[in-house]
């Protein structure tokens, strides 16, 4: 079966969330770590290249995006997809809009960007070119307080147009409802006036079938958005045969958070099993004494040892103020990922969950992870996945993005 999508996603966790939902519609999906090296296809009919680009510098985020979508080409890709936030994470700067210009200037002169955010199974829709999270507007939600990309305005036209130098345009939700033949007409005209981003309404997944629809007539769109218009690009693709489901690894579990946001914080609060705490300041000092506590924790916890940095705002803040926000984030990541490494080596963990994006994609490197496929759906959004490490060690990994999963996520993933 050759490839049908070729996803360049631009985080791990959210890489992981297209592959889960196109796992639970029965098409085969595989996550590559990284720009990926060319060399043979691989048998999936979708693929997602997981990049650490949403908050990288643009020219880093742009280099990385090409590259992996000259290889998803290569391996003769039919339609590339641009899989960004849900809630459209990005700043003035980038990246959405400068990675989506450099995949144009990959696909010919005239080509466009079509897509949404909307994703309506985790709350996120859009009307008259406004993203709601929930019943909120975006800026009003709590990414307004997002550290590193902060969403402030919900009208994502405006959004975009900040973020390129060429025309950007919506589409209603009336010609989504009016069907694909609509949808297709009114992107052909704004094609025709020069608008080389288009951004969809949608509020519910019919309309995300709408557009995957009239997209199929136009081979050479750049598609973008994030996993629900990826999905019912899936589910467009047919054929889908049940999902299978592989047991679990034998081997001990570990839980690793280094997510900050509101849902991973109650996730925290709710777990019942053994947890354990990083002192980041001691960090700052002495990060290898740290990992050396944290591991005589693991060694000898009963039941499923919850390694966790995730901290209220404020003491995030205070933490940052005090020590620098990357210097902070760098050494916590650091910390968690030394973490995984000596549990699978020393203390026979083969199950690994672990909560938050940057958090996830530092983890997946230092394990060795290269190529993810999903075992089983464990929460809308997320998967359990197998990865092999480069010594031959079979890994359960489940990366959950800092918003998704429900508050008892860390005791019933793992059925
Ligand atoms: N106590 C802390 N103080 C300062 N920084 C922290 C602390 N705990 C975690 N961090 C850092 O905050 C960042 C959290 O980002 P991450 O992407 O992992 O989670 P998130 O933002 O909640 O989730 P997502 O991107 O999946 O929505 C990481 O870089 C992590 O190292
Ligand atoms: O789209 C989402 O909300 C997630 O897949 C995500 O991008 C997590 O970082």
């Amino acid at each position: 079966m050759s490839l049908q999508l070729g996803v360049v996603a631009d985080d791990l966790t959210g890489a992981c969330d297209v592959a889960a939902g196109v796992h639970a519609l029965g098409v085969d999906a595989e996550v590559r770590l990284g720009v990926p090296d060319s060399g043979a296809a691989p048998e999936a009919r979708v693929v997602i290249v997981a990049l650490k680009s949403r908050t990288a510098p643009a020219a880093e985020a742009v280099r990385d995006s090409v590259a992996s979508a000259r290889v998803l080409r290569s391996w003769g890709a039919r339609r590339l997809y641009l899989k960004y936030c849900s809630t459209f994470d990005s700043t003035d700067e980038g990246n959405i809009g400068p990675v989506a210009d450099a995949l144009l200037d990959l696909a010919g002169e005239d080509a466009a960007a079509v897509g949404t955010p909307a994703t309506p199974a985790a709350a996120r829709t859009m009307h008259r070119g406004h993203l709601f999270v929930g019943d909120r507007l975006l800026s009003e939600s709590s990414l307004a307080h997002h550290p590193l990309t902060p969403m402030r305005d919900a009208d994502l036209i405006r959004v975009l147009a900040r973020q390129t130098p060429r025309p950007v345009a919506g589409i209603p939700l009336e010609i989504l409802h009016a069907g694909p033949a609509a949808v297709a007409g009114r992107i052909a005209e704004l094609r025709a006036q020069g608008v080389r981003h288009v951004l969809l309404d949608a509020v519910e997944d019919g309309d995300l079938d709408a557009a995957a629809a009239a997209a199929a007539g136009a081979p050479d769109l750049i598609l973008t958005g994030a996993a629900g218009f990826a999905a019912a690009l899936a589910r467009s693709l047919g054929g889908a045969a049940a999902p299978s489901v592989e047991p679990p690894p034998d081997g001990a579990r570990l839980i690793l958070s280094g997510s900050g946001s509101e849902r991973t914080r109650a996730q925290v609060s709710a777990y019942r099993g053994p947890s354990h705490p990083i002192d980041v300041s001691a960090l700052v000092a002495e990060p290898t004494a740290v990992v050396a506590e944290v591991m005589r924790f693991v060694g000898r916890a009963a039941g499923t040892p919850l390694v966790t940095a995730t901290a209220e705002p404020e003491e995030v803040a205070r933490l940052q103020a005090r020590w620098g926000r990357d210097r902070t984030a760098a050494l916590v990541e650091d910390a968690l990922a030394r973490v995984a490494v000596a549990a699978v080596e020393e203390c026979g963990v083969r199950r690994v969950l672990v909560a938050g994006g940057e958090t996830s994609g530092a983890v997946a490197a230092a394990l060795g992870a290269t190529v993810l496929r999903v075992r089983r759906i464990a929460a809308p959004g997320v998967a359990w996945t197998t990865a092999t490490d480069p010594s031959g060690r079979v890994l359960d990994l489940c990366f959950k993005s800092g918003n998704f999963g429900g508050t008892d996520f860390f005791d019933r993933a793992w059925d």
